[in-house]
C-alpha cells in the first residue's frame, strides 16, 4: 500500500483579502506560516516521514513545504518543483475581489468561473502584464503552454502527465511522497485518485495548510483518503472556501 500526502499552501494574502489569485505570486500570512508549521506538526505526530517532495512556481506553496518540512527535521530532503503543480491561472478575475465579482454577476456565474470543470474564467489579453509570458520564472515553457486563463480541464491536463512520469515512479520505487500545491491543481489530482466526476468535482473544495492522505493500493487505485486533523475544524474550513465565491 503506497500513501501520498496532499498539502495545499497556508493562507496567502490573498486568501486573507478574499482576491481571485491563481498565477499571482502571494506570499503567506502568518495565520499561513503558522498553518504550515502546524500541518509539518500534526504529520510527525502520525508517524510520516518523506523521501521526496514536490512543489509548484510559486512562493506560498514553496514556502509552506519549507516549513511543514522544517517542523518535521526534514528540510535536507529534494524537492522537485514544477510549473505544472502551479494553482490553475484565473484569467483576467486575477486580483478582482470574489464577493464583489459574486455581486456584480451573481453567484451562479463565479460558482461556473470557479468549480465547473470545463468552463474557464475569462482569458487574460497576451498584452495584460498579469500574462505569465512577461514572468521571467517562465522563460522556458513553450508558448503554448503558457495559460491566459484555465478551468480545471486544462489544469488536469497539465497537472497529470507530470503526475504520471514524476511522481507515480517515485511512489512505485517505495519512496514517500509529500506534493505542496494549491486549491485547484490539488483538486485536479483529488478528482484523479478519487475518480471523482466532472459534475461532482464542483463540490469539492481543499482548505489551507490541512494534509490530505490518499491511500493507494499496488494498482494505484484509491482505497482512502481522509484529511489530518479534527474532522469538524476540516468540515469548517471546506465550507469557508465554499462560501469565499458568494456575494455578501
Ligand atoms: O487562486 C485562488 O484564488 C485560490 O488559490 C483558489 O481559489 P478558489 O477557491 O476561489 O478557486
Amino acid at each position: 500500500m503506497y500513501k501520498i500526502v496532499l498539502l495545499r499552501h497556508g493562507e496567502s494574502q490573498w486568501n486573507l483579502e478574499n482576491r481571485f489569485t491563481g498565477w499571482t505570486d502571494v506570499d503567506l500570512t502568518e495565520k499561513g506560516e503558522a498553518q504550515a508549521r502546524e500541518a509539518g506538526h500534526v504529520l510527525a505526530k502520525e508517524g510520516f516521514r518523506f523521501d521526496i517532495a514536490f512543489t509548484s512556481l510559486q512562493t506560498r506553496a514553496n514556502r509552506t513545504l519549507n516549513l511543514c518540512l522544517e517542523s518535521m527535521n526534514l528540510s535536507f530532503i529534494p524537492v522537485l518543483k514544477s510549473w505544472r503543480l502551479n494553482e490553475r491561472h484565473y484569467g483576467a478575475l486575477q486580483g478582482l475581489d470574489k464577493s464583489e465579482t459574486a455581486a456584480k454577476y451573481g453567484d451562479e456565474q463565479v460558482l461556473v468561473w470557479r468549480r465547473s470543470y470545463d468552463i474557464p474564467p475569462p482569458a487574460l489579453e497576451l498584452t495584460d502584464e498579469r500574462f505569465p509570458g512577461n514572468d521571467p520564472r517562465y522563460a522556458d515553457l513553450p508558448k503554448d503552454d503558457l495559460p491566459q486563463t484555465e478551468c480545471l480541464k486544462d489544469c488536469v491536463a497539465r497537472f497529470l502527465p507530470y503526475w504520471d512520469m514524476e511522481i507515480k515512479p517515485r511512489v512505485a520505487e517505495g519512496k514517500s511522497v509529500i506534493i505542496a500545491a494549491h486549491g485547484n491543481s490539488l483538486r485536479s489530482l483529488y478528482k484523479h485518485l478519487a475518480k471523482v466526476s466532472d459534475e461532482d468535482i464542483i463540490g469539492v473544495n481543499i482548505p489551507t495548510g490541512m494534509p490530505l492522505v490518499f491511500e493507494l493500493n499496488e494498482k494505484f487505485e484509491t482505497e482512502k483518503f481522509y484529511y489530518l486533523g479534527d474532522p469538524e475544524a476540516v468540515k469548517k474550513a471546506m465550507e469557508a472556501v465554499a462560501n469565499q465565491g458568494k456575494a455578501k
